[in-house]
């Protein structure tokens, strides 16, 4: 799995640790965004670059590229990419949303909150979603729907 990521100077301690979890499991960061050390970051700009490369290089044919956004509570950054046509993002605080927000709702960004979250718990969170699987079926014409929204599939 690799993945496009971002912080806003709110999330960035906590996207430096999964950064460093994604390279132990295996997993390739693609791009990175977000400011520069000490510096701040609008989550909005961070939100729509990351996003706009993640549905840049799934319509490619790229189906393991993921998104993962970290602000204080990750709201914003998913209120954000959902702006993307093509962008499916949803913020996690609990272990079985991270796996059923792949599992049911294919999602292709996860957004979480270094002001809510520990570390441990982030981890672990993300490690739940690299896990999932979609399900597909009955969840695929729901997912289907909301993309019609926006004209995907059109
Ligand atoms: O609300 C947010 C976007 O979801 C994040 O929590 C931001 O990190 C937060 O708004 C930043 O606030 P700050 O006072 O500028 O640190």
């Amino acid at each position: 799995m690799r993945f496009h990521v971002g912080s806003d100077h709110g999330g960035a301690a906590l996207l430096e640790i999964l950064v460093a979890a994604l390279g132990e499991w295996g997993c390739s960061v693609l791009s990175r965004t977000g400011p520069a050390p000490g510096e701040k970051a609008d989550y909005p700009k961070v939100a729509h670059e990351v996003a706009t490369q993640v549905v840049r290089d799934r319509e490619a044919g790229a189906d393991d590229v993921f998104g993962l956004l970290v602000c204080g509570t990750g709201q914003g950054m998913a209120m954000t990419a959902n702006k993307v046509p093509g962008v499916r993002a949803g913020v996690v605080s609990d272990g079985f949303s991270a796996k059923m927000i792949r599992a049911h709702n294919n999602a292709n960004v996860l957004c979480l909150g270094e002001r809510v979250l520990g570390s441990e718990l982030a981890k672990h969170l993300l490690r739940e979603f690299i896990d999932a699987e979609f399900e597909g079926g009955r969840h695929g014409a729901r997912v289907a729907l909301i993309g019609s929204l926006t004209g995907e599939g059109s």
